[in-house]
């Protein structure tokens, strides 16, 4: 078990691979002038291939910043971002989307899939952007791996949340993304539903050797993970290493105090 490595001061030995991804002295600033926000503040954080991280911490703590500048949606203000070893702070808008439809994976708290295609026609999407052959059998392989090849031909209101979040997996799976970012990908689903979500994205991890990088509020959620990041004020303020659900409710009441 891998637990984030903070990067802030020790040099990286040439002989380990890199990290999946890693952020050095990454801050991000919002607005300007007396409306600044510093959403993140100099976080440095390596998570290691194959590695589950979970993050959390109270409300405007900087983890949904964390994850997009991570995954490179947003850009840092100041600080590097680094995706398997590759420099992309500076990444123009073609690279990222290259990144986005080949190395990176999304899942979202809303799932967000197209409401006209069925779960097949949705999973073959990001393939399909990427300009990649679709091979029927892959994405039939895909379905059936989170469970539901049976309902290939459903759309999404035809799924329950859990059936759905699952197809959303699945569609962020089927490029073999480095990386798979995730924000609350429980935050919609019954406590059964959240179970098997968890216990796939684990799977993912042990057999796949899947890196996740999951924000939630959820000590449940967060407890799956190998171990747990604390932000506060958009610092790494705690760590825990294979915590208990409740380890993870008090540590996280305690930032919020
Ligand atoms: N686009 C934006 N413009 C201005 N301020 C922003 C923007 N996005 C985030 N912020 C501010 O940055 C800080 C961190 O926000 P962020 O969404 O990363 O926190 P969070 O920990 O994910 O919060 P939550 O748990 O409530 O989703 C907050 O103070 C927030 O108000």
């Amino acid at each position: 078990m891998t637990a984030p490595q903070d990067t802030g001061t020790a040099p990286r030995r040439a002989d380990l691979p890199a990290p999946a991804v890693e952020l050095r002295g990454a801050s991000r600033d919002y607005g300007s002038g007396q409306a600044r926000v510093r959403a993140l503040d100099g976080v440095s954080i390596a998570f290691a291939a194959g590695s589950w991280t979970a993050v959390m911490g109270p409300s405007g703590s900087g983890k949904s910043t964390l994850l997009h500048c991570a995954a490179g949606l947003e850009q840092v203000s100041a600080g590097q971002v680094l995706l398997s070893g590759d420099d992309i702070t500076t990444a123009g808008e073609r690279e990222l989307t290259e990144l986005r439809r080949g190395r990176i994976g999304f899942v979202f708290q809303s799932f967000n899939l197209i409401g006209s295609l069925t779960a097949e026609q949705n999973v073959t999407l990001p393939l399909r952007l990427a300009g990649r052959r679709v091979s029927g059998k892959q994405v039939r392989q895909v379905l059936a791996s989170v469970g539901l090849d049976d309902r290939r031909r459903h759309r999404p209101r035809e799924l329950s949340g859990g059936q759905q979040q699952r197809v959303a997996i699945a569609r962020a799976m089927v490029t073999r993304p480095a990386v798979l970012f995730a924000d609350e990908p429980t935050g919609a689903l019954d406590s059964g539903s959240a179970r098997q979500v968890l216990r796939l994205l684990r799977g993912m991890v042990t057999s796949a050797g899947q890196t996740i990088v999951m924000v939630t509020h959820d000590p449940a959620a967060a407890a799956a993970a190998d171990s747990v990041v604390f932000l506060s004020d958009g610092r790494i303020a705690d760590r825990a290493l294979a915590p208990s659900a409740r380890e993870v409710a008090e540590r996280l009441a305690r930032l919020e105090a």
